[in-house]
């Protein structure tokens, strides 16, 4: 099978439907991200972006459709069986655990593959968290912790990212910092997944755009189509 601009995907998601309790949330998504491509979904506040990652991630257990990641039909893979098969989730919301250091957070998940980063590597990469190696979750600021977020997933050995608005509510230095980390994992391989809202940081890192409304997925481009479309999209997303 190959995806719609001609690469093998290493995710591909088909009529995907989840539910919470009665609510309907997500009306048959379909999408595509190929093994080293970066994809951003964008959409109004509410339209689903998050409920499409955390059912692909099978956090949301009422869903249906068809998941297929490296082959394999994720839609009736427990959330922890998920995240074996290689995916790796960064929820908005962060999920440091406050009264744990730095390295003790880092160590945290277990890695699941071959071909994750060293806690070396990962101190390369992100230089001011080895500098606070051993400061509890809950002294970070906004920026410490999203790079923590992103940086103990990379041990795991995980093929693919699933990134929640990694830039919200974040100073801009910081912003360009999390687009230079992103920029280096895409250079290692790999592959992302991205809802975010903020388009001069999606445009840097993305090499193409879903647009989510109402549920569903309405338009696919490339990053270099973001330009001429950008009128439309702040009409649809409105920001
Ligand atoms: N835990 C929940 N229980 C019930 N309904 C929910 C829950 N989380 C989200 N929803 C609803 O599901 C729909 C999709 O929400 P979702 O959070 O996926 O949107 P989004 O596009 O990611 O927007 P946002 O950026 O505001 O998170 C919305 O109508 C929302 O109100």
């Amino acid at each position: 099978m190959t995806s719609e601009h001609g690469k093998k995907p290493l995710l591909s998601v088909r009529d995907l439907h989840a539910w919470y309790g009665e609510s309907h949330a997500l009306h048959g998504v379909n999408l595509d991200v190929a093994e080293g491509e970066t994809v951003t979904l964008l959409g109004r506040n509410g339209v689903g972006k998050t409920t499409t990652l955390r059912a692909i991630m099978g956090i949301i257990r009422k869903r249906k459709g068809t998941i297929d990641f490296a082959g394999q039909d994720l839609i009736h893979t427990p959330l922890h069986r998920t995240a074996h098969a290689g995916l790796g989730f960064v929820p908005e919301e962060r999920g440091i655990f406050a009264t744990l250091s730095v390295d003790e957070n880092l160590l945290l998940p277990p890695v699941v593959s071959d071909g994750g980063m060293s806690i070396d590597e990962i101190f390369e990469l992100f230089p001011n968290l080895k500098e606070r190696r051993n400061s509890q979750g809950t002294k970070l600021s906004g920026g410490e912790q999203q790079m923590l977020a992103i940086a103990r997933m990379l041990r795991t050995g995980v093929k693919l990212l699933l990134l929640d608005e990694p830039t919200e509510g974040l100073a801009p230095v910081i912003v360009e910092r999390i687009g230079e980390v992103l920029a280096t994992l895409k250079a290692r391989g790999m592959t992302i997944l991205l809802v975010e809202q903020n388009f001069r940081f999606a445009s840097r890192v993305a090499d193409r755009f879903y647009l989510m409304e109402h549920g569903q997925i309405t338009a696919s481009f490339p990053a270099a189509e973001l330009e001429q479309r950008m009128e439309e999209l702040h009409e649809v997303i409105g920001v």
